[in-house]
């Protein structure tokens, strides 16, 4: 709306001085402005709709930035972003030198506190809110907006049993809309339901038995009970609660109906809320799907097997196996510590665990890796999804260090299947069970392979592969990246490609001596790859051993740099760290 009242909002101080009509009008017009950009630029759409009231709310009854208001995942900001001085750049949203997808103190004084994981918001604001009180600032309040999934966390309860024993100004703002990406789980969630049905929170309310002044349930899109709720909260100091319902996809009926799928609908038409969807047919499978039909397929021949996935079950598609074996497949809510040691668990008592778990949100979970599974060598089987650069979400979810956080850890075998078929093959190989536990790590998006689901093959686990003979370059590549080195040899002259062998590791641990000693005695200059961090990955060990064996030759290793590598599209990132075809190409060049 051109000239309406959010064309003129350029920071909270507006939204101060607008009357309870001109407050109702942005509402209106900034869930139509999301709408409007997410509907071409994509992104997290439900989240943010679901708080439209809520963040007009916020930022009209108190002081920000002064008053600091964190977004618990932040997946949820995108009106907090346009009305803090980001409506004119907000489509921009994700895309390579754009704002990010998520709150990032770098971007905005709004943005007290740099998100995109869950649950973190509540500990956050804590310790802002016990600063001020050393600094003797007793005035400022400290806000923290978390949903119903995310509050359900470990990380979450951990910062609601400190701030009961505290006097600090912190105010929680429960966002209960019922569902996580996929439907909440979990005895709190079932809490939660009765609360909002007429329930006496009061008879036995788990929140104020953590001494929080506990207020609510209010209607989260009733703009007036939240302005007046908020206000009467912010007169009070010490620990206290909001619990708010709202419904996720707020204002667009397709994204009210099928709440799963408008978390993040990719295009649609802002009018009918349709998903303009590049269909699947005919296009090669998404990693993900690989792993959880395969899974189905396998456990319908095994009862042992079992599927685990921390609130992902559309995200990892194990979705597919909770739908046809509920009782054997287990979305544990966000909980990814639990998830690691309760599938420990399982493999104590001989059952064969699937845990499914991306790698940035695996992070989490890295001591349940080292203290539960590696030192008991438990054979966990550790689906590793968005493994690599993921593109649009950016840093927070980029998953670029697990392979040197596993690596360090002893007992672990560690893989990278190369395509489709590999993965396939990797899965049945490990069903017939491990001695070890095993992470399987494979990247976010489609692979090449419309024909993947071929007869199972056992795959001779910890051996690597050689995908194509050459006389003086060895390329030695992890994972899904061998597709771009054969784009990249393909991209040399006639006479060069001969001089470059291509192999594929395809396992980063145990470390294999004897190919490397191979290697050293057949080639003058070898050339690692990995979509992981340089520091600490495959690449180094590989240089290591090559120093250690007093290998003459070359090693170069290519791999995301020690840095944050930002949001952009894969395509975009992979370019920038020097892993596209073209960059990889240039770099053999150099090497002939
Ligand atoms: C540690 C971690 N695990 C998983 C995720 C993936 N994730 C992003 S949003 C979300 C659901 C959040 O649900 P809720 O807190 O209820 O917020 P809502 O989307 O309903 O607003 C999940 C699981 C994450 N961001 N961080
Ligand atoms: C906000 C969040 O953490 C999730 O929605 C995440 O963005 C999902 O990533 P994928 O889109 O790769 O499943
Ligand atoms: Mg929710």
């Amino acid at each position: 709306m051109k000239n309406g009242i959010l064309s003129q909002i350029n920071s909270p101080a507006a939204i101060k001085k607008c009357s309870k009509n001109e407050l109702l009008a942005l509402t209106k017009e900034l869930r139509e402005f999301i709408i409007d950009v997410v509907s071409t630029k994509e992104g997290h759409l439900g989240a943010s709709l679901g708080v439209v009231e809520l963040t007009v709310a916020l930022h009209h009854v108190f002081n920000t930035p002064k008053d600091q208001l964190i977004w618990d995942v932040g997946h949820q900001a995108y009106g907090h972003k346009i009305l803090t001085g980001r409506r004119a750049n907000f489509h921009t949203n994700r895309k390579l030198n754009g704002i990010s997808g998520f709150p990032k103190r770098g971007e905005s004084e709004y943005d007290a506190f740099g998100v995109g994981h869950s649950s973190t918001s509540i500990s956050a604001a804590l310790g802002m809110a016990i600063a001020a009180q050393l600094d003797g600032d007793f005035e400022r309040q400290h806000i923290a907006v978390i949903g119903d999934a995310s509050i359900a966390a470990g990380m979450a309860f951990e910062g609601l049993n400190h701030a009961g024993v505290t006097d600090a100004n912190l105010l929680v703002i429960l966002n209960d809309n019922a569902i996580g990406i996929d439907p909440s789980v979990g005895a709190l969630k079932n809490y939660l339901t009765k609360a909002k049905v007429g329930f006496k929170p009061k008879q036995n309310n788990i929140i104020e038995a953590l001494n929080f002044n506990y207020k609510g349930p209010i209607d989260g899109h009733d703009l007036p009970a939240l302005i007046e709720a908020l206000n009467e909260l912010k007169q009070q100091k010490g620990p206290r609660f909001l619990h708010v319902i709202t419904k996720k996809g707020k204002g667009l009926q397709k994204a009210e109906e099928d709440q799963v799928t408008y978390h993040a609908p990719g295009k649609f038409d802002k009018t009918t809320g349709e998903i303009i969807s590049k269909t699947d047919e005919n296009l090669p499978p998404k990693f993900q799907d690989v792993f959880g039909l395969t899974l189905v397929e396998l456990a319908e021949q095994n009862l042992k097997i079992i599927g685990i996935t921390p609130a992902m079950p559309t995200g990892s598609s194990l979705k597919y196996m909770m739908q046809k074996f509920p009782n054997r497949a287990f979305d544990v809510g966000i909980a990814e510590q639990h998830a690691v040691t309760f599938a420990a668990g399982l493999a104590t008592q001989n059952y064969i665990v699937f845990c499914a778990i991306y790698s940035t949100f695996l992070q989490r979970a890295m001591d349940q890796v080292i203290h539960d599974v590696a030192l008991q060598n438990l054979p966990v089987i550790f689906c590793i999804d968005r493994a690599g650069l993921v593109g649009n979400d950016g840093a927070t979810h980029h998953g670029v260090f697990d392979i040197a956080l596993l690596k360090s850890i002893p007992n672990i075998m560690i893989a990278a299947p190369s395509n489709e078929i590999e993965l396939r093959n990797l899965l049945f190989t490990v069903s017939k069970g491990v001695n070890q536990p095993i992470a399987i790590r494979y990247p976010r998006g489609r692979g090449n392979i419309i024909d993947w689901q071929q007869d199972f093959k056992a795959i001779p686990l910890g051996k690597f592969q050689q995908l194509k003979k050459g006389t003086q370059i060895a390329v030695v590549s992890l994972g899904t990246l061998s597709v771009e080195v054969e784009k990249a040899i393909e991209m040399l002259d006639e006479k060069d490609k001969p001089k470059i062998a291509h192999f594929d590791v395809r396992f980063v641990k145990p470390f294999q001596n004897e190919f490397f000693v191979m290697l050293f005695s057949k080639f003058s200059c070898m050339i690692t790859l990995e979509d992981g961090s340089i520091k600490g990955g495959f690449g180094e060990d590989v240089s290591a051993f090559a120093q250690q064996k007093n290998y003459p030759g070359k090693v170069i290793n290519l791999g995301i740099p020690d840095e944050f590598i930002e949001h952009g599209s894969p395509e975009e990132l992979y370019d920038l760290v020097g892993l596209s075809a073209a960059k990889i190409a240039n770099v053999l060049e150099e090497n002939l």
